[in-house]
């Protein structure tokens, strides 16, 4: 329950890839039997840089004799050798396909992940192609080529509206009427085929959700079993949770909460596509949408706008078992076009350790993130963030105590400037696992129900729900942060949110754009962006699409300031210097987080933007190089050329180094 100091426990040693091969482990492993070597699966092989390919089928035959192997790779422990010498003969092969991770598995996660060796930050560990592609099951019609949505005839107004037409061989699925919809229809063919086979459909009632798009997951499932054997094999062996997502409908239809119909799925697909005929029943329709909802991975696929607006679900075969974690040390991004996953180290990960990703929103607090975990992948998760009330400090979900005592001592840290991060007067469950839990103040120990807690959420939640129409102006958002923070932690995630917003609005608008913004607020979005950035440094560590987003606001504020106190004479040509020198470091992070995102999408287009503001920077410095050269050169001539001592020192800087401020130095992260 101990706190982390993020930055600290996540550096590890970055050893460069060296040329020598992993040492070799003995065959039979002597794995301890809860990390069951399952490392047999297949992943595509990649095109970028050098990836690793899983071996379809670990032989245990030295590859170089094919004598029998006596030990194993220790990188990847998926190739056997007779011998030191044949494994250093193989490894110029061997090397790039040697997989920085293996299959494991326990009782408690199923198959997860592990490194197999150290992995530095920002490493791609792998990188695949989808098994199976599908729009969400509940979903309004969209189109089955770009995934586009089509709005009702009475809102399809301009030109950039989507406008259904239907799909040129006949099944009566609708789809968009451009040439790259219809001429591409490879996703679509799956239920193309089985439609036409019985007749065709008809699909109307655009904008809302349409009972018939359940079972396009399944019907292309099933497709993949005639098409691909193999595939299809790798599908139905993921984790379904069929039994528990059966228990679970049944209790909230219990309740009265409305829930999509299993039913209706499992009619769609056996008795209107008739596939009894092909022996599939009830439970395996069962177990296809299970394993569908329990491995997909969102895809971002943005519209004309940049805007994500699309939804399209991918299955994958490995990177179906990265498991969860609320402080993840991977990211993933996905190819624009074959929608491969690519799964990155977010930090330095060392050999052992397990690799993760986030299923949830990391920026929720404690309870809604277990809520959803609960709901929609069956289990509780244990990590050391949820298990501890105070977030790993951050204080994501505490609230304020409103004993007299308390609110004193956190109005004196907060005149003293500090406390973002402080215990101080907090609320926070004594077991951050039960929801039924009392909270109690870490400074005065006051106890209170959970009811007190849950209520004030709530409360603030449906308030934060009204306040969605005024998101965007920032004097509201302001006011917002200012009302709440009386009652919430600083870093509570409804404030979270709205500090993410700000962050990225002062500058960014039309009125006001950055060269224009009054000091005070540039120095708002400065502090607005340090004080995110502190907390992603510990609850989403490393490179990441959020801390790149704010990184970028965060150099650009500390340019512009920079650039104003320069102008008036604050800082010295140096320290201006310095100040850029260090918007170029984060800017090159930006530049390389942003790029892995998709093509057309806003954070694509800021790493456009991003490039070219770090040419001008590099333009910038050069220039301001050069003039504090030629104005060195003017100020130490020893003598004029008449002989007398040269006094000219009108145009020498003044001596101050004023550069940006001590949080610069917990930014750095590895
Ligand atoms: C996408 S699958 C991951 C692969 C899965 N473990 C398997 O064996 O196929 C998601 C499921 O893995 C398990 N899981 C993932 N992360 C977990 C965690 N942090 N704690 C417990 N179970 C986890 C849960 O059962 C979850 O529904």
């Amino acid at each position: 329950m101990g706190k982390s100091k993020g930055k600290k426990t996540q550096q590890s040693s970055n050893k460069t890839q060296t040329t020598q091969p992993p040492p070799e482990s003995s065959v039979p492993s002597t794995a301890v039997s809860v990390e069951k070597d399952l490392s047999n699966l297949a992943v595509s092989k990649t095109n970028e840089q050098v990836r690793p390919v899983v071996d379809n089928n670990p032989s245990l035959l030295c590859p170089v004799c094919t004598a029998l192997a006596v030990s194993k790779c220790g990188g990847c422990n998926k190739v056997g050798y007779c011998s030191r010498d044949h494994q250093k003969q193989h490894w110029k092969i061997h090397k790039n396909e040697c997989t920085s991770w293996k299959i494991s598995q326990s009782p408690e996660l199923g198959r997860y992940l592990i490194a197999t060796r150290d992995i530095k930050a920002g490493s791609i560990i792998l990188q695949e192609k989808p098994l199976l592609l599908t729009p969400p099951r509940i979903t309004a019609p969209v189109c089955l080529g770009c995934y586009n949505e089509f709005l009702p005839p009475e809102d399809q107004s301009g030109d950039q509206e989507i406008k259904p037409g239907s799909c040129p061989d006949g099944c009566g699925w609708p789809m968009c009427n451009t040439e790259s919809c219809k001429s591409d229809r490879v996703d679509h063919g799956a239920e193309c085929k089985l439609t036409l086979a019985r007749g065709g459909v008809n699909v109307r009632n655009f904008g809302q959700d349409h009972p018939m798009y359940q079972s396009i997951g399944i019907l292309r499932a099933l497709h993949l079993k005639e098409t691909s054997p193999e595939l299809y094999k790798q599908l139905l062996s993921l984790q379904s949770h069929s039994t528990e997502q059966d228990k679970a409908l049944k209790a909230q239809q219990q309740e009265g909460v409305p829930q999509p119909d299993l039913a209706m799925t499992v009619n769609l697909i056996c008795k209107f596509f008739n596939q009894e005929k092909n022996n599939v029943n009830e439970d395996l329709v069962k177990q296809l949408v299970g394993i569908v909802e329990t491995n997909g991975h969102e895809i971002p696929l943005p519209g004309n706008y940049g805007q994500i607006n699309r939804r399209l679900v991918g299955i994958y075969n490995v990177s179906s078992l990265l498991e969860h974690n609320c402080r993840p040390n991977c990211v993933k991004s996905w190819g624009s076009k074959s929608k491969e996953i690519v799964i990155r180290s977010s930090i330095a990960i060392k050999k052992g350790d397990h690799l993760s990703i986030s299923y949830v929103d990391p920026l929720w607090g404690t309870n809604d993130r277990q809520n959803f975990l609960q709901m929609t992948k069956f289990f509780t998760c244990k990590c050391e963030r949820c298990q501890d009330p105070t977030e790993l400090g951050c204080h994501i979900s505490s609230i304020r105590c409103q004993q007299i005592q308390c609110s004193t001592k956190i109005e004196a840290e907060e005149r003293a400037g500090v406390g973002q991060s402080s215990s101080t007067g907090m609320i926070v469950p004594e077991d951050a696992l039960n929801p039924e839990s009392k909270w109690k103040c870490l400074s005065c120990g006051e106890v209170y129900p959970v009811k007190y807690a849950s209520s004030i959420a709530e409360k603030i939640g449906r308030e934060a729900e009204e306040f969605q129409e005024k998101r965007g102006d920032a004097d509201a958002e302001e006011d917002f942060l200012r009302k709440y923070s009386k009652v919430l932690a600083k870093n509570h995630f409804y404030l979270l949110e709205i500090k993410v917003e700000l962050a990225q609005l002062y500058g960014r608008t039309a009125g006001e754009p950055l060269p224009m913004l009054p000091p005070q607020k540039l120095l708002r979005k400065k502090v607005l962006c340090e004080e995110l950035l502190k907390v992603f440094n510990i609850i989403v560590p490393g490179f990441n699409r959020l801390r790149a987003l704010i990184l970028y606001e965060y150099q650009a504020a500390i340019a512009t300031l920079s650039k104003l106190k320069h102008s008036i004479g604050d800082i010295s040509t140096k320290a201006h210097i310095d100040d850029l020198a260090r918007c170029k470091q984060l800017i090159t992070e930006v530049v390389q987080v942003l790029s892995w995102e998709p093509e057309l999408s806003v954070e694509y287009r800021r790493c456009e933007g991003a490039k070219r503001e770090l040419a001008d920077l590099d333009e910038t410095v050069e220039l301001l190089r050069e003039m504090q050269t030629s104005i060195a050169v003017s100020v130490h001539k020893p003598e004029t050329s008449d002989g007398q001592p040269n006094n000219f020192i009108t145009n020498q800087e003044p001596e101050t180094t004023v550069t940006t401020n001590e949080f610069e130095e917990d930014l750095e992260l590895f």
